[in-house]
């Protein structure tokens, strides 16, 4: 069977890493969540005493196993759930600005996605990691939808928050990250727009299989 790679890009908590991962497992395709991967970098910057980026990557190891979805390793440890607390949502954005921080991850990012059948989320993935990827989705919502999922994912996840505070932090990430000098978050040429605001998960998991057929006949 022919394989392809699908980018799916777009603002905090639009749904890329909740479809991104279903879309994977209905075609027997890898996840990759590049967001964790950022995430990760960024509690071990909070952990260390050196705040110099070049030293802090030359002893990194981050892991990503696949697990009904993606786990994250930090040398050695699982930080899966430790990298959605706040203190690292309020730094990964600065974390994920730095040059060396995005040629690091970046480069990772393209050796997994070389022999195809990835299929990975974050800002600039059918921008800079994969711009020749097969299929590219440019996700979005509106921001009192994203705000009130994210609340809704912080309650399961025992993480405080309100939906007013969420509403500010994630037009305040948006902003850091389609500002940002490197790779900002931005529509690739190519990318379909999915507006999912209001439609279930299985709508837009529905509409991407579609989308992806068409490039795998
Ligand atoms: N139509 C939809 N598409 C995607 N996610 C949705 C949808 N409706 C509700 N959700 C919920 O919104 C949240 C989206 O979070 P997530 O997938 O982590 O977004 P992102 O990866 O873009 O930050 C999840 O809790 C998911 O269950
Ligand atoms: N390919 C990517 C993925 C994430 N990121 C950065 O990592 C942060 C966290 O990404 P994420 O996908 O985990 O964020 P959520 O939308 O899930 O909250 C983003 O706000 C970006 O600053 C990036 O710069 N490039």
């Amino acid at each position: 069977m022919k394989k392809i790679n699908i980018a799916i890009d777009g603002p905090a908590a639009a749904g890329k890493s909740t479809i991104a991962k279903k879309v994977a497992a209905a075609l027997d395709m890898v996840y990759v969540d590049t967001g964790a991967m950022y995430r990760a970098i960024t509690l071990a910057y909070l952990k260390s005493d050196d705040k110099d980026f070049e030293r802090l990557l030359q002893d990194i190891d981050i892991r990503l196993v696949a697990d009904n979805g993606q786990r994250v390793l930090l040398s050695g440890e699982d930080i899966t759930e430790r990298i959605r607390e706040n203190d690292i949502t309020e730094n990964v954005s600065y974390v994920a600005s730095q040059g060396a921080v995005r040629s690091f991850l970046v480069e990772l990012q393209q050796q997994m996605t070389r022999d195809k059948g990835v299929v990975m989320d974050g800002r600039d993935i059918g921008t800079t990691v994969i711009p020749d990827a097969e299929l590219k989705i440019y996700m979005v919502a509106s921001v009192e939808e994203r705000a009130n999922r994210r609340q809704l994912d912080n309650e399961a996840r025992g993480i405080e928050s309100t939906v007013e505070q969420l509403k500010e932090d994630i037009a305040h990430r948006d902003h850091l990250d389609m500002t940002r000098e490197i790779s900002p978050l931005t529509q690739a040429g190519d990318a379909i727009e999915i507006d999912t605001t209001g439609r279930s998960i299985e709508d837009v998991t529905a509409i991407i299989l579609k989308l992806a057929s068409d490039k795998l006949e």
